[in-house]
């Protein structure tokens, strides 16, 4: 397949080193001394599979260098998406498949707002990778899953491609029945997780540790699954139990993404996972008091320093 990755950070980065190796044609998208580092020396993680360098089909800051591709994996972080979306236009053939793997619930409307929606997918992904040099990535973990499918849920060829692609490289990619309910159990998860390690910097075994921080968690989660609920998504039965125990599978010193670019003094997308529980909470009456006030400790690190 002839995949782009927009852009080749943690999430794009581990998927072009992967397809890469699996003998694809990745033009991985990057720009500044990131991309000058993978075109010199190619792209290294660092994982679970031990140490993988790929040298990418072609890498560039110019989409339009690349022409048309099956599929766009598209991975920047929430307040880079309008930009990267324009920018991805040029390589859109009649069925190439958009597939974003933000944090939150909203990228892919945002994205169908810029991009031709029939072009538009939604996915969700759960591995845990950071840039840690130009041309660098680094894994956290051993899991690493990826959930994608068209946002009505019909049957698709080009989905099945890259979810085919993906498996191959020994990453999950299941076949998903309804992608809203993934990406809205993720988003449980994540915002619970998100807002707990970045507001108190503390690690998920600390929220295992500690009663009163795991209460805390489990009150976001329970939060962000009466929004879902209420907002019509056929969340599984026991999920804030479901993403409890997902937090055993984490090291114990895992944390969210949040938490990492907070102590790196990056922008955090804190509008998108917190902001985005309490807004979404509000747009159908439910409170989000537990949310709302991650949101707020979290509100003065929005842009980094
Ligand atoms: N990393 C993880 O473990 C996980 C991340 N996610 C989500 O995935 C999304 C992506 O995260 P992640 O991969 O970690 O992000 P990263 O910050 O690692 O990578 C994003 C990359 O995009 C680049 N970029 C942004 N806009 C453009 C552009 N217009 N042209 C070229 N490059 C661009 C950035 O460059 P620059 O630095 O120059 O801005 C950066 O290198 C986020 O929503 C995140 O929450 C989800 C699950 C796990
Ligand atoms: C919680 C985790 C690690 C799961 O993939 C994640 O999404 C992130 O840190 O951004």
């Amino acid at each position: 397949m002839r995949v782009a990755t927009m852009a080749t950070g943690g999430i794009g980065g581990y998927l072009a080193v992967k397809l890469t190796r699996a003998g694809h044609e990745v033009a991985a998208i990057a720009r500044g001394p990131h991309l000058e580092a993978i075109r010199r020396d190619g792209l290294r993680l660092e994982g679970a599979d031990g140490v993988e360098v790929a040298h990418p089909w072609m890498a560039t800051d110019d989409p339009a260098e690349v022409g048309p591709v099956d599929a766009i994996v598209f991975a920047v972080k929430g307040d880079a998406l309008e930009a990267a979306a324009r920018a991805c236009l040029p390589m859109l053939g009649p069925d190439t498949v958009v597939v974003p793997f933000l944090n939150g619930v909203e990228a892919a409307d945002r994205l169908s707002r810029i991009l031709p929606p029939q072009h538009v997918a939604d996915g969700v992904t759960r591995v845990s990778t950071t840039i840690t040099a130009p041309g660098v990535l680094r894994q956290t973990g051993t899991f690493g899953s990826f959930h994608f499918g068209e946002r009505d849920n019909r049957p698709s060829a080009r989905i099945d491609a890259l979810r085919q692609a993906i498996a191959a490289t020994g990453a999950e990619a299941p076949s998903v029945d309804d992608i809203a309910a993934e990406s809205w159990s993720k988003f449980v998860l994540f915002a619970a997780m998100s807002g707990v390690t970045a507001a108190g910097r503390c690690t998920v075994g600390d929220i295992l540790a500690i009663p009163e921080l795991g209460a805390l968690f489990r009150a976001a989660a329970t939060e962000t699954e009466a929004v879902a609920r209420a907002r019509g998504v056929a969340l599984p039965p026991g999920i804030v139990d479901d993403v409890w125990s997902f937090l055993n599978s984490v090291p114990p010193g895992g944390r969210a993404s949040t938490a990492i670019d907070i102590e790196a003094g990056r922008p955090i997308e804190v509008e998108w996972v917190s902001g985005a529980a309490v807004r979404l909470g509000a747009e159908v009456g439910v409170p989000t008091p537990v949310n709302a006030m991650l949101y707020a400790l979290l509100l003065p690190h929005r842009t980094g320093h």
